[in-house]
C-alpha cells in the first residue's frame, strides 16, 4: 500500500485553479521533497492531505484512507507554516498534552530529545525565538509518532545552524522506516534531505525524480579542461555533447554523456588535456528552467 495516492486531483479558488490535476504515489519509508516557487501549489496540496482543504476534483488516498480518515486514526503528523502556540504552557506541557490524543504516542522524554529540546524542556511556549518554537511544532508533528509526517516549508524561520540540526532530526526520524513529506523553496534542502524530488509550478508535477536525475534531465553535464595553445577543431562532434564553450585557453563543453565524452576525448583525439573537470548541471538552473513559464 502506498503512503500518498493522489489520483488527477484539482484545487480552484474561485478563478485561481491553485493545484491541477495532479497524480502522483508515494511509497512507505521515502523522505519526499515537493519544491516549487511561491504560489505553485505545495501548501494546497498538503492541505488536502491533512483534510484541511478539499480538492475540488480527483481523489486522495493516505495510507489506503481518505485524509480525514488517516488523520483521525493518529497516522499523520505535520508541521504547518502557521500554528500559534499556546504561550502559558511550557514545552513539556505542550508536547505531553499533543502526544496523549495519539493512540500510540512516543515516549515524552524521546520525543523532547529529538527534537532537541530537552534542555527547553521546562520554558513557556511565549518565551521562545522563532527557531525554537519550530522545534517545538516538530515535536508536536512527530509526538504521536506518526506513519506519515508532514512539513510544509519547516525551516522558513531559522538560521543556519538551527536548519542544519533541523535536518539531522528529521533524517534520525525517517531513517526508523518512516514516511516523510516536505514543502521547500531551498533546492539545496531538497537535494540533501530527500530521497525524490517532485517539482511542481503552476499547480502540475514538472518533473518527478532524484536530484541528480532532475539536474540530468535539464542540463546535462560540463566537462571543463585547459587546451592551451592547441587547436579546438573537433571538440564539438565528441559523443554527448551539445554546445562547445572555449575562453582564453580553456575549453567547457557541455554535454548530456560525460563518461562518453571523456572517454573519446583521451582515446580518440591527440590532445595533451590538463586540469580536466567533471561537474554536474547545477540543480539551481534546472530548477529555473522547470519552473519558468513557457515563452508564449
Ligand atoms: N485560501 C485561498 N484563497 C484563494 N487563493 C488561494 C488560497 N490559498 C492559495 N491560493 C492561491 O493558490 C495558488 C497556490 O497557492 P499555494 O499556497 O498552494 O502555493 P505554494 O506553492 O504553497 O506557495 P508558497 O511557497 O508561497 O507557500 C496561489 O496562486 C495562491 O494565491
Amino acid at each position: 500500500m502506498n503512503a500518498i495516492t493522489l489520483s488527477a486531483v484539482s484545487k480552484s479558488y474561485g478563478e485561481v485553479l491553485a493545484v491541477d490535476g495532479l497524480s502522483l504515489t508515494m511509497e512507505r519509508g521515502r523522505t519526499v521533497a515537493l519544491l516549487g516557487p511561491n504560489g505553485a501549489g505545495k501548501s494546497t496540496t498538503i492541505n488536502m492531505l491533512l483534510g484541511l482543504v478539499r480538492p475540488t476534483a480527483g481523489d486522495i488516498r493516505v495510507l489506503g484512507h481518505t485524509p480525514d480518515e488517516a488523520v483521525r486514526r493518529g497516522e499523520i503528523g505535520a508541521m504547518l507554516q502557521e500554528g500559534t502556540l499556546i504561550p502559558e504552557m511550557t514545552v513539556r506541557e505542550l508536547v505531553d498534552f499533543i502526544r496523549r490524543l495519539y493512540p500510540e504516542p512516543l515516549p515524552l522524554d524521546e520525543v523532547l530529545q529529538m527534537a532537541d529540546l530537552t534542555a527547553l524542556a521546562g520554558r513557556r511556549a511565549g518565551k521562545l525565538s522563532g527557531g525554537q518554537a519550530q522545534r517545538v511544532r516538530f515535536a508536536l508533528a512527530i509526538a504521536g509518532a506518526p506513519a506519515l509526517l508532514v512539513l510544509d516549508e519547516p525551516t522558513a524561520a531559522m538560521d543556519v545552524e538551527s536548519r542544519r540540526a533541523f535536518w539531522a532530526n528529521m533524517r534520525n526520524y525517517s531513517a526508523q522506516g518512516r514516511t516523510v513529506l516536505f514543502a521547500t523553496h531551498y533546492l539545496e534542502e531538497a537535494d540533501e534531505n530527500s530521497d525524490r524530488v517532485i517539482v511542481v509550478a503552476r499547480g502540475k508535477v514538472v518533473a518527478d525524480g532524484t536530484a541528480a536525475e532532475i539536474k540530468a534531465g535539464v542540463g546535462g553535464s560540463v566537462v571543463g579542461f585547459s587546451l592551451g595553445e592547441q587547436s579546438s577543431a573537433g571538440l564539438d562532434a565528441l559523443p554527448g555533447v551539445t554546445a562547445v564553450e572555449i575562453l582564453a585557453g580553456s575549453v567547457t563543453l557541455r554535454t548530456a554523456d560525460p563518461d562518453a565524452t571523456v572517454a573519446a576525448l583521451y582515446r580518440g583525439t591527440s590532445l595533451e588535456v590538463r586540469d580536466l573537470q567533471i561537474n554536474g548541471a547545477d540543480l539551481e538552473d534546472a530548477f529555473l528552467a522547470l519552473t519558468q513559464p513557457a515563452e508564449a
